[in-house]
């Protein structure tokens, strides 16, 4: 029998409304501003600037370009739908209430963030704003099914994820299209208010932010536009999705995540238009669609279960000894620098380094040898992936990083470890990517290249190679590892069989 929907909210019509953006930069499919544009005669955007994020930032950082690039756009876009974004600098608990209250508003509207830090600073807001009669609005926005919409038959959330791809696909169906309609805003932009004056302060340059400029520009198309952009060049490829997404050298994926991360994108946007290909009968969109439903797996896990931030999903694992001391710390300054003798893995760190992405096969690989061949903790790796990764999410990078640890839900098993030299000969088989990011090795035959202290010395002194000196002896054996791994979570499974 099919579910009911959840009634549209009529909203009491008020004079004035703000909306707040944060990680939903665009003027078009935005569930926060069609509903603000629908209650109020008149509508103001606002995009603060967090310094209590921005400070904690390294100096160069393409995240903070990328902003500010996509602030530009939304102003350029809002103004020409007649509106504007004011910018603010400052501490979001207290510039929100303080521009809401000067605007004389009587209504903030935001799209919903589930990350526990911001969670902690809209309460804060929402209980400033009620202080001086102003109301607080949230919005779905970000994912398809947010918090408890999808939960098993039992009403408890899914830990696993095949199942919950299901219930989530049988509830998209018995909407109807409901759940991936667009929620249009220039229909209602005659309600969008011009900036005032006084309010019209500009966007700051980087500079003046503290922030020195970085290659983002060159690499990434910021903005909206580029999220359009991405997406029309997707589109001509997602029905070869499921057969190329796993090679790095090739274009397989989207490169649509960092847009996803800043609402560049709308999700309901590429889940319709997956959806629509998968009705066609499209094998790489159903895979494609699949990967979004993760998206909002992982979303849904970090609402249910916190505790995922700093701690293991299954609780047991926090017993883990991963290695520590000096010996470790130089393991892991190898990994962070591409230099562990491990080719596939070092083309993915230095990847990461030179462009701020990782390719999703690549991210398994980087993970699974931080946490099985060098015994580290992930959360370690995780912190890395988090100040380095354009596309940095919270709910997606700590779900990945426990998924490639065995200590997430659904993770794969303890004893299957990555095999680097397999899978690097599997989805790199030439050894293209390889080349790319680790051009030391290039000269190399396409065998070799993947572990090239199996090479014949005369061979590696063709090519160039010399271990130790031009490209490092491998930092771990590959079977010691292992047999070390596999002793390390047999110690934990022991004790939690005991008790
Ligand atoms: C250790 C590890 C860390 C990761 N950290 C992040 C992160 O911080 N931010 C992030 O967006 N993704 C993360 N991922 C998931 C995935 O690697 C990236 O989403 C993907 O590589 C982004 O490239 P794309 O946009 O071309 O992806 P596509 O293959 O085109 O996939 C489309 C979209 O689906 C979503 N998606 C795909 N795979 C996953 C997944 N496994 N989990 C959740 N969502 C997914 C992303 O939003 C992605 O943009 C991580 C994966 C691992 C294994």
């Amino acid at each position: 029998m099919p579910t009911r929907l959840p009634p549209s909210p009529t909203l009491d019509p008020v004079d004035r409304a703000l909306v707040w953006l944060r990680r939903d930069l665009r003027a078009d499919d935005h569930a926060a501003l069609h509903r603000a544009l629908r209650q109020a005669r008149q509508v103001w955007c606002v995009f603060i600037l967090d310094t209590t994020i921005l400070t904690g930032l390294p100096q160069a950082d393409r995240r903070v370009e990328f902003i500010w690039h996509a602030l530009h756009e939304l102003d350029r876009r809002l103004r020409a739908l007649g509106g504007g974004l004011i910018v603010r600098q400052g501490d979001p608990r207290e510039e929100i209430p303080r521009l809401a209250k000067a605007l004389h508003v009587q209504a903030v509207h935001v799209a919903r963030d589930h990350e526990p830090a911001a969670i902690a600073r809209d309460a804060k807001v929402r209980g400033a704003l009620a202080d001086a009669g102003i109301s607080f609005l949230s919005w779905k926005d970000q994912t398809i099914f947010e918090t408890d919409e999808v939960l098993t038959a039992a009403g408890t959330p899914f830990s696993v994820f095949t199942p919950y791809r299901n219930a989530w696909l049988k509830k998209l169906a018995e909407g109807g299209g409901f759940y991936l309609k667009a929620y249009p805003v220039e229909r209602h932009a005659r309600h969008l208010a011009p900036v005032p004056t006084d309010f019209d302060l500009g966007i700051p340059t980087l500079e003046a932010l503290g922030f020195a400029p970085t290659d983002m520009a060159a690499r990434l198309h910021p903005g909206a536009s580029g999220g359009e952009h991405l997406l029309l060049d997707f589109l001509e490829r997602i029905d070869r999705y499921d057969s190329s997404r796993d090679f790095p050298a090739i274009k397989g994926p989207s490169y649509l995540s960092v847009h996803l991360r800043f609402g560049t994108v709308s999700i309901r946007q590429l889940a319709r238009l997956a959806h629509e290909r998968v009705t066609a009968g499209s094998r790489g969109a159903e895979v494609w669609l699949s990967e979004l439903i993760w998206r909002d797996f992982y979303f849904q896990i970090l609402h249910h279960h916190p505790r995922v931030v700093g701690h293991c999903f299954k609780p047991e694992y926090d017993a883990i000894r991963w290695e520590h001391g000096k010996a470790a710390d130089a393991l892991f300054e190898a990994w962070c620098a591409g230099q562990t003798g491990y080719p596939i893995v070092d083309a993915a760190m230095r990847q990461l380094a030179q462009t701020g992405y990782m390719h999703n096969r690549l991210r398994m690989i980087a993970a699974s040898f931080l946490t099985k061949h060098l015994g580290l903790d992930w959360r370690r790796g995780e912190a890395w992936f988090a100040l380095h990764l354009n596309d940095f999410d919270l709910a997606a990078n700590n779900g990945g990083w426990q998924w490639a640890a065995s200590t997430g839900c659904d993770a794969q098993p303890y004893f299957r470890i990555f095999n680097p030299m397999t899978q690097s000969r599997k989805f790199d088989a030439e050894g293209r990517f390889i080349r790319r990011y680790v051009p030391e090795l290039a000269g190399l035959d396409d065998d070799a290249i993947h572990a090239p202290w199996q090479a014949r010395p005369m061979e590696r002194l063709a090519a160039g190679v010399e271990l130790g000196r031009t490209y490092p002896q491998p930092v771990v054996d590959h079977d010691e590892a292992r047999a070390r791994t596999l002793a390390r979570f047999e110690a934990v499974k022991k004790v939690a069989a005991r008790r």
